[in-house]
């Protein structure tokens, strides 16, 4: 299959997409008496040509904001973002990129294929429709309406929808909200295919095992800054280290917690009832003063996987809605 875009190179050499210390503030909702909302706080970003780049993060992490800046949804309060040198807003008029969002824009009473000819035919250039439905995996469903078809054929769809115009760049919004394990990896089987002709990609996900399976590089957001940015080899580095725990004999758990939390390379002390978890460089030193010092029996020593580098960096997001379940399937 082949495809007409070509992102592997922007027009001028421009990166795809290029924050500058970007900011974006609501005012406090009405009423209230908190201060305004820092959604997006000081991003930098450079996403090279060919990119495909996971924004996850937990729920409020500013990920949403930050990709409504680059779609030209909304403007900065500070700060700058272009998409292949140009305001994001150009960019799509010109139909250099375009998105899949997760709700609205489709009528029920349409077929598939009626949707992506009607769609098709609001732009000057277009790619061909029975191209596109082929792309986005639909040709078994073209004839299917579409309140018929599930939540998830709906988002292949979208994606249809969106590589009409043949964008260099390509955005979506959590895709795959709401699907379950086959249906997500249905669709991203259909868009594994479409990046590896080189489109560029950026979307945001809760799902780290998503982001890991799928993207090539991980931008962390959380409290509207990055907090990391890497492939998956090198976040799981940068919070590199074990995590060692044990029971600890009652009424000695605050003590023994003040005392953990001073020691050489201790980077986290969690309780969890007469347990801790001690996040630390130097496990066998941490071990040692469990076993021998506090009283601690049941030790586990665990090596820090991609889930806690994530909690590390982000702080522990878990109650935020990340989703930090391995789906080994997903994870092929
Ligand atoms: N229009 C708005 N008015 C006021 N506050 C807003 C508005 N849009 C977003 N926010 C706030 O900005 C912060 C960032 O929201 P955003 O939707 O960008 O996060 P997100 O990472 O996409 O979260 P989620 O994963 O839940 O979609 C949140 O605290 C949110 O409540």
């Amino acid at each position: 299959m082949t495809t007409s875009h070509s992102s592997t190179a922007g027009a001028s050499g421009a990166p795809a997409v290029e924050l500058r210390s970007l900011v974006k503030t609501f005012p406090p909702r009405r009423g209230s008496h908190d201060s305004e909302v820092r959604a997006v706080d000081g991003v930098d970003l450079r996403i090279e040509p060919g990119e495909v780049v996971a924004f996850l993060g937990p729920n409020g992490a500013g990920k949403t904001t930050t990709l409504d800046m680059v779609l030209g949804l909304t403007d900065p309060t500070s700060g700058s973002a272009e998409v292949f040198g140009r305001r994001p807003r150009q960019a799509v008029v010109t139909g250099s990129v375009s998105a899949v969002l997760q709700t609205g824009g489709l009528l029920r009473d349409l077929t598939v294929r009626e949707t992506v000819r009607m769609i098709a035919s609001t732009y000057a250039v277009s790619s061909p429709v029975d191209e596109v439905i082929d792309r986005a995996g639909l040709r078994s469903l073209a004839d299917r309406r579409v309140s018929k078809c599930s939540g998830g054929e709906q988002q292949r769809l979208r994606f249809a929808l969106a590589l009409l115009p043949d964008p260099r760049l390509l955005v979506l919004d959590e895709p795959t909200a709401g699907m379950d394990v086959s249906a997500r990896r249905d669709f991203w089987d259909t868009m594994h295919a479409d990046a590896s002709a080189g489109r560029t990609v950026v979307f945001a996900t809760h799902y780290l095992e998503e982001a890991d399976a799928f993207a090539d590089r991980i931008v962390l957001i959380a409290g509207g800054r990055i907090v990391a940015d890497g492939t998956t080899a090198e976040i799981r580095a940068q919070a590199s280290g074990r995590t060692v725990s044990a029971t600890l004999p009652p009424g000695s758990v605050a003590e023994s917690v003040a005392r953990l939390r001073v020691v050489d390379g201790v980077r986290d002390v969690e309780e969890r009832g007469s347990r801790v978890v001690v996040t630390a460089a130097d496990s066998d030193a941490v071990a040692r003063l469990l076993l021998l010092d506090l009283g601690g029996t049941d030790l586990e020593i665990v090596t820090a996987g991609l889930e806690q580098a994530f909690m590390t960096l982000t702080g522990d997001s878990r109650d935020a809605g990340v989703v930090l379940a391995h789906d080994e399937e997903l994870a092929r």
